[in-house]
Order: structure tokens, then C-alpha cells, then sequence
């Protein structure tokens, strides 16, 4: 990897994964999770649950995934909240992915990727979510900033909302499914790469079995839709079948509803990190 100024991400991701599980957590400050927190809807709160679960799970879990939507929604206050977030869980040991879910022309790329993949940008943080739907292409200075930084970007391909499935599943001229030509192609930008490169994509727990084929994705497979969308940890068997061992499995509510007890917290994500690991020994 030529340029790169430390390991890539695809080794940090499963270093982090040999040493904690496969586990991302969701941080999602929903008003009905702050409401059952005993939490108002300010700023203040969210920074009171999103800090709880920062020190509940950095030290455990290998990923957090913060939902920038959930603190832009206050404004400045929020983001301020979003950046202490990221930093801290960074600094407890976790990988952070930022999930913003962006995708523009390849300039406007350009300076995505500088506000969340640039070691000095207030919000850096190890990976980011990207939507490819302005073209694969378009997210080429994401990609390069990416591996130039150490950092991931996670290119969504099959999610695990309903409303995907026409456009997803469509079937290019070649008969592929646009899913599919996403995963193909972020493989071609990983090849190569041990023990995997440093772009993965997202395919929803909950789309069907074998419905994608990941052999030649070299990546990681963020794989969202556990719990409160319908996804069973068992599930993940049935969809992911031999690629089994690329998902990095994606909860929020499920587990964000064991708080605020930290010690709730933590028990929840290990609750779902062992059946998961179970899952992978069968
Ligand atoms: O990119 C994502 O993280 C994502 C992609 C997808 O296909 N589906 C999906 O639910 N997500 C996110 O994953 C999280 C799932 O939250 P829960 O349904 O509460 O576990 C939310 O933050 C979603 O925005």
C-alpha cells in the first residue's frame, strides 16, 4: 500500500476484530431512547447518552458507529457533541465508523473525505459510511484519502431497509444486480490487499440468502438490520453463508436499550458478540 502512513484499515479492522470480536455498536441518540433513558431532547442529553455509551463500550466492542444524523439534528451543539464522541471512543480503543453515509461528484468527494478521513479534521474518524449511487467512480478521492490515512470506507450496496430493493436489485445490461456491481467493484479496488483492503460494503441481515456473492470482495461486510429491523444473529448464517467470517454484525437499539446502566450496556454487546461467535464456530 504506497503511501500509506500506517497500516491499512482492512488490518486494523481485523486486528480489532481477532482482539475484541466482531461487534459494531450503533450509537443512535433516538428520542425514544432518550426518553426511556429519563433524557430529554437537548443537546446536553445526547452528549449524556452518547457518553455512556462511549464508556460503556470503547474498551470492549471493535467498532462504534456513531449516526451523524441523530447529532446534527441540534445543530453546532450536537456536532460539537459528535467530535468529542469520536474522539474519545478513539482514544478508549475502539474503531470509530462515522456514519454519514455520503456521496457526491468527485469534488465535492474530495472534501467529504478531507472532514472525516484527515487525521487533523475535528470529526477524523477511523472509517465512514458512503452511498455509490452518483457512480463508484465518483468516490475515488474518498477511497484514495482512505488508504493514504489507514482509514475504511463502507460503500452501501444491499440495505437492509425494504425501500432498497428496486433500485438495488435492479439488473444492469450485463445482468448483474447494481448490489452486486457494487461489491464487485469495491473488490477490485481491494485486490490484492492482506489480509483485506480497506473498502467494505454494507448488505443488510435482513436481504435474502445467497443473494449476493462476495468472493471476490476482499473486504468487510457491514451487515445492519439486527433486532428492532427483523435481522437475527442466526440469520446472518443464512445470508452470508461461506462469507460468514466478513460480517462485522451492526446493532443500535437493541442494545442501546439496555442502558443507561453501563454494566447493562456492556452485557447486551456481549450478548450479541458471542452468539455471533458462536455462529462462526458451527
Ligand atoms: O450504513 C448503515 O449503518 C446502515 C445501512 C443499512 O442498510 N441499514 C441500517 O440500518 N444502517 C444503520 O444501522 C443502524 C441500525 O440501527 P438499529 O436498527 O437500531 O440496530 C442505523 O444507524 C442505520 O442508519
Amino acid at each position: 500500500m504506497t503511501g500509506a502512513v500506517r497500516s491499512g484499515f482492512g488490518k486494523r479492522l481485523a486486528d480489532a476484530v481477532r482482539a475484541r470480536g466482531a461487534l459494531c455498536v450503533g450509537i443512535d441518540p433516538h428520542p425514544s431512547l432518550l426518553q426511556a433513558w429519563n433524557l430529554d431532547e437537548s443537546p446536553g442529553s445526547v452528549e449524556r447518552f452518547a457518553m455512556t455509551a462511549v464508556e460503556a463500550l470503547a474498551g470492549e466492542v471493535a467498532v462504534l458507529k456513531p449516526q451523524s444524523a441523530f447529532f446534527e439534528g441540534y445543530g453546532s451543539a450536537g456536532v460539537a457533541v459528535l467530535e468529542k464522541v469520536v474522539a474519545e471512543a478513539r482514544a478508549a480503543g475502539a474503531l470509530v465508523l462515522l456514519d454519514v453515509k455520503r456521496g457526491d461528484i468527485g469534488s465535492t468527494m474530495t472534501a467529504y473525505a478531507n472532514a472525516y478521513l484527515d487525521e487533523n479534521a475535528p470529526l477524523a474518524a477511523d472509517a465512514v459510511t458512503v452511498s455509490p449511487y452518483l457512480g463508484y467512480g465518483s468516490l475515488a478521492p474518498a477511497l484514495g484519502i482512505a488508504e493514504q490515512t489507514g482509514r475504511g470506507v463502507f460503500v452501501l450496496s444491499r440495505t437492509s431497509n425494504p425501500e432498497g430493493v428496486g433500485l438495488q436489485r435492479a439488473a444492469q445490461s450485463e445482468g448483474r444486480t447494481v448490489a452486486q456491481s457494487i461489491v464487485d467493484a469495491a473488490g477490485e479496488t481491494n485486490a490484492g490487499v492482506e489480509p483485506m483492503g480497506h473498502v467494505g460494503v454494507v448488505a443488510g441481515a435482513t436481504i435474502r440468502s445467497g443473494e449476493l456473492d462476495f468472493s471476490r470482495l476482499n473486504g468487510p461486510i457491514l451487515a445492519p438490520g439486527l433486532g428492532a429491523q427483523g435481522g437475527t444473529v442466526q440469520s446472518l448464517r443464512t445470508v452470508f453463508g461461506s462469507a460468514l467470517p466478513q460480517v462485522l454484525p451492526v446493532t443500535a437499539r437493541d442494545v442501546l436499550g439496555s442502558g443507561p446502566d453501563v454494566a447493562g450496556l456492556r452485557s447486551a454487546a456481549r450478548r450479541v458478540r458471542d452468539e455471533f461467535a458462536a455462529q462462526l464456530a458451527v
